[in-house]
């Protein structure tokens, strides 16, 4: 089928929380059309990819307007008649036509809305799932999903120091039976917190909105749901953090809000490695905030045997920052948001630096999304091994979870659950053992 690109089109459409942002749809000579929207992170690092967007009062302001006029003014005439299944030639020409380092200019939200759109249109123009196109006939896997049970940090008025209390299932041996077992917990939880009178509602990514006292409480009420509902915690289900320590730097250390304290960064790294010990915890994120090397080198060497260790802010899904962490010695996980970089190519990239270093790999979506489920299929098609979505209970999120839910049925028999495999080598080895 021909994959000339004939139109290219974006408009302003509305976001999980309520804020604009971009959606782009692609079509193509032969009939094949694509559409994708951009995410947006609330806890943003600050060598990400900018976004055009909007704050204040009135949200839909000039900001996601002015993204969508460029892309009809500037993208759509540069891509228009170029060849959909060329996606690396398409990313380059968006970064040429953008002309900055970080994509300030069209933005990242108008970049990576129409850098998915192609990758859709491709596929369809192919007759295959974006996965399956992706793929390219080389075998993949269902990720392990990490989901979140807790809301805390920027997605829920900061009632709790740390980011995301999540759970992983690296047993499952299924994506169905994953979302199985973490409906539990996630009704587990609810019910105890109901229980003990600190259930505030649902967070930004639809986990439970906690009225914790600390954040040590979190993790004690998270090991409890675990049991309550049934599973081992440590076996059947782990326990994953993000730290999100970013939004927590202060001066040359880091505030911690709820639990009133002011901590080095080498505490910080202490007291992951104390609740490494206490609680089954098998990942944590940016466990110190965007420029600490020394900290998060520090984490990787005290407990990167045993865990993992992801970088998100840290590494803004940027394959130069991956190359330079590896040389500091600085994580063993890579956190990979395609809005964080812009574009669908250089997201690969930072995938396969990570990939080449021996990393673990983890398609992410942000706080703030769409219906959009590209992330299902970049998860699948570049086999990543794992996936972050947030949470249960909101549509947003069900959309990525039911998409691979699908995908597992498409692949049939050939369907295989990632599962502990998708850890880093050390961790892999702790588990099999
Ligand atoms: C998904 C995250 O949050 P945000 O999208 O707000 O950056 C994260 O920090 O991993
Ligand atoms: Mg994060």
């Amino acid at each position: 089928m021909n994959t000339t690109i004939t139109r290219v089109h974006a408009r302003a459409i509305w976001d999980s929380r309520g804020r604009p942002t971009v959606e782009a749809e692609v079509e193509l000579a032969g009939g094949a059309t694509g559409r994708a929207s951009a995410p947006a992170g609330a806890s943003r690092g600050a060598h990400e990819a900018i976004d055009l967007r909007d704050g204040g009062e009135h949200l839909a302001g000039m900001g996601v307007a002015n993204a969508v006029a460029l892309a009809r003014a500037e993208i759509a005439p540069r891509l228009t008649g170029m060849d959909a299944a060329d996606q690396a030639a398409i990313d380059a020409a968006l970064c040429e036509l953008d002309g900055t380092a970080n994509k300030a200019r069209l933005g990242a939200n108008a970049t990576v809305a129409v850098s998915l759109a192609v990758l859709h249109a491709a596929a369809a123009a192919a007759g295959e799932p974006t996965w399956r196109w992706l793929a390219q006939g080389r075998a993949v896997r269902l990720p392990l999903p990490e989901i979140q049970i807790f809301g805390g940090g920027a997605h829920a008025g900061r009632r709790t120091d740390v980011q995301d209390f999540m759970v992983m299932c690296p047993r499952a041996g299924s994506i169905a039976r994953a979302l199985e077992m973490t409906a539990d917990v996630y009704r587990a939880a609810g019910i105890l917190m109901d229980e003990a009178g600190l259930l505030a509602g649902t967070a930004d990514e639809g986990g439970w909105w906690p009225n914790f006292n600390s954040n040590e409480q979190a993790l004690v009420f998270l090991t409890r749901a675990i049991e309550r509902a049934g599973y081992r915690g440590g076996e059947d289900v782990f326990i994953s953090l993000d730290i999100a320590a970013n939004e927590l730097a202060d001066g040359d250390g880091y505030f911690l809000p709820l639990d009133q304290r002011r901590m080095t960064s080498a505490e910080m790294v202490d007291r992951a490695a104390q609740w490494a010990r206490t609680y089954p915890l098998i990942s944590i994120e940016d466990p110190v905030g965007q420029d600490d090397m020394a900290g998060m080198a520090r984490a990787t060497a005290l407990l990167g045997d045993e865990i993992q260790i992801i970088g998100d802010d840290f590494l803004v899904t940027n394959a130069a920052r991956v190359k330079q962490a590896l040389a500091g010695g600085a994580c063993n996980a890579a956190l990979i948001k395609v809005n964080q970089i812009g574009t669908v190519s250089e997201a690969a990239a930072a995938l396969n630096a990570a990939r080449d270093a021996g990393w673990a790999t983890i398609v992410s979506a942000r706080s703030g999304e769409t219906e959009d489920i590209s992330i299902a299929h970049l998860a699948v098609g570049w086999d990543a091994g794992q996936i972050k979505v947030g949470s249960f209970a909101r549509s947003e999120r069900m959309a990525k979870w039911n998409e691979l839910l699908r995908i597992e049925e498409q692949l049939g028999s050939a369907a295989r659950y990632a599962g502990i495999d998708a850890f880093p080598a050390a961790v892999r080895d702790r588990l099999a053992r």
